[in-house]
C-alpha cells in the first residue's frame, strides 16, 4: 500500500477510540498527538497539521458529541480533515470523447515524466481512447528512444525526430498530424531540466503556444516531500497547469507531504505512480485514497476495477448456479481468471476493508509477485484437470491429484490445498444458496439490510466467518459495498466472494508456500 507507514500509524491512533473506556480530552490529545506526529514525519506542512488538529478538537465541544457518537464523530472528523487536506479546489480537465484532446506533459528531469506518459497512454488506451504520443523533448539525449520503446511495447503510435532539434516544430507538426488523423488523446512530452530555469520555462511556453493544449499535466516526484510546493507554484506561473501526477509514491516516507503540498496550490492531483511498470498507476480521488489509508477499503475503486477486468461479463449464468449452491472447480477457475485481469492482486485486496491485513499471510514468500504467482499456480493446476474433474463429475482421488501435480509442475501439497480451498468456497456458496440470501441478487439483499441490519448480519454470520464480516466494516460496510455493487449489473455478491481467496473465512490452515 502507498504511504503504508503513515496509514498504519493513523489506524493505530484511531484504534484507541475503540479501546478507551471513555473518550475524554486526555484520550483525544493522545490520539491527535500520534496522528499529527505521523503526518509531520510524512513531511506534511506544520500549518496543515495544525488545521487538522483544530478541526478534530472542535468536535469535543459539540453538544451532541457524547459516548459512542463522539467516537464516530472524531473518526469522521479525522477522515474529513485528511480528505480536505488532499482535495483540490479546482476541477481537472475532463476529456471529451470523439474529438482530439491534446495533453502536454511538463516536469523536471528525472521526475518520471516519460514513464508517466506511457502509463497515462496505457490507462486511456485500455479504456478505449484512440491514443498517440509526440516526443518534443529534444534536450535529453535518449528521450525519443525511451518514448519510442514504450510506445512500441504498448502498440501506441508516436511522432518524433532524431534530426530536428527544435522542440516547438516537432510538437506543432506531430500534433497537427495526429489531429488530422482524428486521434482522441494526443500526449506531448516536453523537455525537463535539472532545475527550474528560464530556458525550460521559455521552451515550455513556446510549445504551449503552438500546441494550444486542452490540459497541461505537471509530473512531480513525491520523494522531495513538501518542497514540491514551490516547484508546483513555479510551473503553474509559467503555464496553466490543470492537473498534477505524483510519481514514486511507492514506499516513500515523504509522499504525504508532497500530496498535501500540491493540493495546497489548488492544482488537482489526477493520478499517482506506484512503481516502474505501466500498470503501477492509480487514478486519484481524495475520499477513496483516505479510505484506503485508514484501512477501510475503497468500494468505488473496486467496482471500477471489477468493471475494467470484465469480471461481471457472462456472470448471469454463474449467479444462477450460485443461487442453487453450485460452485465447481471450473467456476473457481473463471473467478480467478477475472481476478487476475483486475491488475496487481495486492492493489485489489487493498480496496476491500480488512483485506490488507490478511495480505501478509496470503502473499507470504514473495509480496505482490507471490500473490500473483500463487494464483497462476492455481490456474496451472486446474489446467491439468480433465473436464469431468473440473465439473465435479468425478472426484479427484489421490492418484488423480498426483497426476495433476505432475502435469502442472506443482507439489501434491499444493493440489491438496487448492482442493481444500475450493471446498471452503463451495461451502460458503452452498450455505448462501440455502439461506436464500442470494435470491433477487444483492439489490434485494441491500434492501433487507437497510430494513433490519441486525437480522441480516446474523444471517450472513451463518454463511460467512463473523470475523470477516467485522473486518468488512460490519452492517455499515456491507451496506456500502452493496450500494456500490448495485450500480453494476448483473450484480452479485456470491460471485465476488468466490473470486477472492480468503473470503470463505477462517483462513487456510496448512497453506504451502507457492
Ligand atoms: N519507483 C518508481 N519509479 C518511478 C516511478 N515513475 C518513474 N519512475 C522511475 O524514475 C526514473 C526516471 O523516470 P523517467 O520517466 O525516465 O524520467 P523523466 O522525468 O521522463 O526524465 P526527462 O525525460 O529527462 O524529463 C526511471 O527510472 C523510472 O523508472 C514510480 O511511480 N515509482
Amino acid at each position: 500500500m502507498v504511504l503504508a507507514e503513515l496509514g498504519t500509524k493513523i489506524q493505530s491512533a484511531l484504534g484507541k477510540l475503540r479501546s478507551a473506556a471513555t473518550v475524554d480530552d486526555e484520550v483525544l490529545n493522545i490520539i491527535l498527538k500520534e496522528i499529527c506526529g505521523a503526518l509531520l514525519e510524512s513531511d506534511v506542512n506544520v500549518r496543515l497539521v495544525q488545521q487538522l488538529r483544530a478541526k478534530v478538537k472542535a468536535v469535543m465541544d459539540l453538544e451532541e458529541s457524547v459516548g459512542a457518537k463522539r467516537r464516530q464523530m472524531i473518526h469522521k472528523a479525522v477522515q474529513d480533515a485528511l480528505v480536505s487536506m488532499l482535495e483540490p479546489h479546482s476541477a481537472p480537465y475532463k476529456m471529451k470523447k470523439g474529438q482530439s484532446n491534446v495533453v502536454m506533459f511538463v516536469g523536471l528531469q528525472g521526475s518520471g515524466k516519460t514513464t508517466t506518459i506511457a502509463k497515462y497512454a496505457h490507462y486511456y488506451k485500455k479504456k478505449g481512447w484512440k491514443t498517440c504520443m509526440v516526443c518534443a523533448d529534444t534536450f535529453r539525449a535518449g528521450a525519443f528512444d525511451q518514448l519510442k520503446q514504450n510506445a512500441t511495447k504498448l502498440s501506441i503510435p508516436f511522432y518524433g525526430s532524431y534530426t530536428e532539434a527544435d522542440p516547438v516544430r516537432i510538437a506543432q507538426e506531430g500534433v497537427a498530424q495526429f489531429r488530422a488523423e482524428r486521434y482522441e488523446l494526443i500526449i506531448v512530452d516536453t523537455s525537463g531540466r535539472h532545475k527550474q530555469e528560464a530556458d525550460l520555462f521559455a521552451e515550455m511556453q513556446e510549445v504551449y503556444d503552438v500546441v494550444a493544449p486542452d490540459d497541461v499535466v505537471f509530473v512531480m516526484d513525491s520523494t522531495i516531500g513538501q518542497a514540491v510546493h514551490d516547484q508546483a507554484t513555479a510551473f503553474k506561473s509559467a503555464v496553466p497547469v490543470g492537473s498534477v501526477i505524483i510519481t514514486k509514491l511507492d514506499g516513500h516516507a515523504k509522499g504525504g507531504g508532497a500530496m498535501s503540498a500540491v493540493a495546497a496550490t489548488d492544482a488537482a492531483i489526477t493520478f499517482y505512480g506506484t512503481g516502474e511498470h505501466f500498470n503501477d498507476f492509480e487514478a486519484f480521488k481524495a475520499t477513496s485514497f483516505v479510505s484506503r489509508l485508514l484501512g477501510q477499503g475503497d468500494w468505488e475503486g473496486l467496482a471500477e476495477k471489477i468493471k475494467e477486468g470484465g469480471m461481471l461479463e457472462n456472470q448471469g449464468e454463474m449467479v444462477k448456479k450460485f443461487q442453487k449452491g453450485i460452485f465447481t472447480l471450473r467456476d473457481m477457475y473463471t473467478q480467478f481468471q477475472s481476478v487476475m485481469k483486475m491488475g496487481p492482486l495486492s492493489k485489489v485486496m487493498e480496496m476491500i476493508p480488512g483485506m490488507s491485513g490478511m495480505l501478509g499471510d496470503m502473499l507470504k514468500g514473495g509480496g505482490e509477485e507471490g500473490g500473483t504467482r500463487m494464483l497462476k499456480r492455481f490456474l496451472y493446476m486446474m489446467d491439468s484437470m480433465t473436464a469431468a474433474e473440473l465439473d465435479g463429475v468425478v472426484p479427484l482421488t489421490p492418484s488423480r491429484q498426483l497426476r495433476v501435480a505432475k502435469g502442472s509442475g506443482c507439489k501434491p501439497a499444493e493440489v491438496e490445498f487448492l482442493l481444500k480451498m475450493h471446498k471452503q468456497f463451495e461451502g460458503v456458496i452452498q450455505r448462501m444458496g440455502k439461506s436464500g440470501l442470494m435470491k433477487g441478487g444483492d439489490a434485494a439483499l441491500a434492501k433487507q439490510m437497510e430494513r433490519n441490519p441486525n437480522a441480516m448480519m446474523q444471517q450472513l454470520g451463518k454463511v460467512m466467518d463473523p470475523r470477516m464480516l467485522n473486518q468488512m466494516g460490519g452492517a455499515q460496510g456491507m451496506m456500502k459495498m452493496m450500494k456500490q455493487m448495485q450500480g453494476m449489473d448483473p450484480s452479485q455478491l456470491g460471485g465476488l466472494m468466490g473470486g477472492f481467496p480468503g473470503m470463505g473465512g477462517g483462513g487456510f490452515p496448512g497453506m504451502p508456500s507457492f
